[in-house]
């Protein structure tokens, strides 16, 4: 079977300064792979593009045998809300909408709303009780917290999560990082999390880092 996503010869720059260039990366289904890197090098950019949220200049991405890059941005917008679930370093919780309505964005949009999904999801990171509640009265960590299960509610096929346990206490770090395991063991998913912990980045079945030499 093919790799759940076949990323090949990525290059990005910001104007004439290269961020990477010849960027080969396989995730397989079933498994979660570390991105570890110096601030800077590049990490978060690598993530916004296989996303297709960001523009690359050179190489082509597959996601479950679609080529995301040859997509218009209405097709790769509809791909990523089916397949992707994406965990941002800024969370990009919306502050207007309670806690447990932006979980529950990625079932509405998917027109496949799960009033009961959404509860466990608030449950499996620890904020049962706060559904109710708007994002500006929570805790960083906490609305960490909401991103994560934002992101896994749908059980997407990709996992693209960015320092997802940057802002949380050992036992809350762990239990996300139980959760995208979970997420990826029990549905086949893969996920890629960009970490600078050495204990999340003992969990995952492999460590790549992105530096001068590319991705290694
Ligand atoms: N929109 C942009 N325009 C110009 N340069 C940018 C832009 N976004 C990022 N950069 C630059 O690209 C490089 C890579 O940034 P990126 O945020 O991907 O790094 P990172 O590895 O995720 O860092 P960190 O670990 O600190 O989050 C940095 O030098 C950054 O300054």
């Amino acid at each position: 079977m093919s790799p759940l996503l076949d990323a090949r010869g990525l290059a990005k720059r910001y104007g004439t300064t290269p961020v990477f260039e010849g960027v080969d990366l396989q995730l397989e289904r079933g498994e979660l792979v570390a991105l570890l890197g110096e601030s800077g090098s590049g990490k978060s950019t690598l993530l916004n593009c296989l996303a297709g949220l960001d523009e690359l200049d050179a190489g082509r991405v597959l996601l479950d045998g679609i080529e995301l890059t040859t997509l218009d941005e209405g097709r790769r917008a509809l791909l990523r809300r089916a397949k992707l679930g994406f965990v941002f370093q800024a969370f990009h919780v919306l502050p207007h909408l309670t806690v447990a309505d932006n979980i529950a964005l990625p079932l509405l949009l998917l027109r496949r709303p799960d009033p009961l999904r959404v509860a466990e999801m608030l449950g499996a990171v620890g904020l049962e009780g706060l559904g109710a509640r708007m994002p500006r009265q929570l805790s960083g960590g906490q609305l960490q917290r909401v991103a994560i299960a934002r992101a896994l509610v749908h059980r997407p096929l990709l996992v693209l999560a960015d320092e997802p346990t940057g802002n949380l206490d050992p036992r809350h770090a762990q239990q996300v990082l139980d959760l995208l395991l979970a997420q990826v063991r029990e549905q086949g998913s893969a996920c890629l999390l960009v970490t600078h912990s050495e204990r999340a980045a003992a969990r995952a079945d492999r460590c790549l880092r992105l530096g001068e030499q590319g991705l290694t």
